[in-house]
């Protein structure tokens, strides 16, 4: 089934299927190859001496991890199994295994990745106020799931912590999510009780996302500062 045509279905009941299906393949098309450009341009003015601890909502295997794990204790939470194993494979990375309920815990140096479900994501995982970093994770759930990825969001984090999220923006009548566009109104409409900030803007118009290629008349990125 096509991807568009498999998301259609419902989201809350095809979400782990379309995300172990994307995973099939080994280098899906939102992972980037290299660090995201907007995290070092844009990490000094999210994280602030009070965090001690990077939380990775949704985080594949990013190589955004690696680059965080030499800033602060990183932890990360992915629904799949793979992007989790092969991340500490593909960086020579020694690992450790072990089930603490409802999570498969993936510890290596520096890093912990909780496999399952972020929505299951308690504050005891928290150590005190943290810097989220959100890239691909907001777009890439539909309109319902923002809401609750917000508030689940709002309800987990200690005052004082911080997200550094990248959105994307195209026209949504030229494509069809995941990824999906959003807007600043939605943005300040879903942290309607945080400081917003925009930090940067990145012009992918004519580059294509990772290795997809969108031909949308514009495709921007944003960097945002949202404190808790
Ligand atoms: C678009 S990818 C982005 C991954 C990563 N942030 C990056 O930049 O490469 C979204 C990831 O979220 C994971 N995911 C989807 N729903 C999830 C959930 N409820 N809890 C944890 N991970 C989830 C998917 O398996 C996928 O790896």
């Amino acid at each position: 089934m096509a991807e568009n045509a498999l998301w259609a279905l419902g989201p809350l009941k095809v979400e782990a299927d379309f995300w172990q299906q994307s995973w099939q393949h080994p280098t899906p098309g939102f992972q980037l190859d290299a660090v995201h450009p907007l995290l070092p341009a844009c990490w000094s003015r999210v994280c602030q001496p009070q965090h001690q601890q990077v939380l990775v909502p949704l985080c594949g295997k990013s190589p955004d991890l690696l680059w965080l794990t030499q800033q602060w204790p990183v932890l990360g939470v992915e629904l799949v199994e793979r992007p989790c194993r092969e991340f500490f494979r593909e960086h020579g990375l020694v690992v450790e295994q072990r089930r603490q309920s409802p999570f498969r815990v993936h510890q290596g140096d520096g890093i912990a990745i909780l496999q399952g479900d972020f929505f299951q994501l308690t504050a005891n995982w928290l150590n005190g106020p943290v810097v989220v970093y959100d890239r691909a994770a907001l777009i890439a759930l539909p309109p319902q799931m923002r809401q609750q990825y917000a508030e689940h969001l709002r309800q987990l984090l200690p005052a004082g912590s911080s997200l550094l999220l990248i959105s994307l923006e195209y026209p949504p009548t030229e494509k069809q999510g995941p990824p999906f566009a959003i807007t600043e109104l939605e943005i300040r409409r879903l942290f309607s009780a945080a400081d917003i900030a925009l930090l940067a803007i990145r012009n992918l118009t004519g580059q294509g996302f990772a290795r997809r290629s969108f031909a949308t008349s514009y495709l921007i990125e944003k960097a945002w500062c949202i404190q808790f």
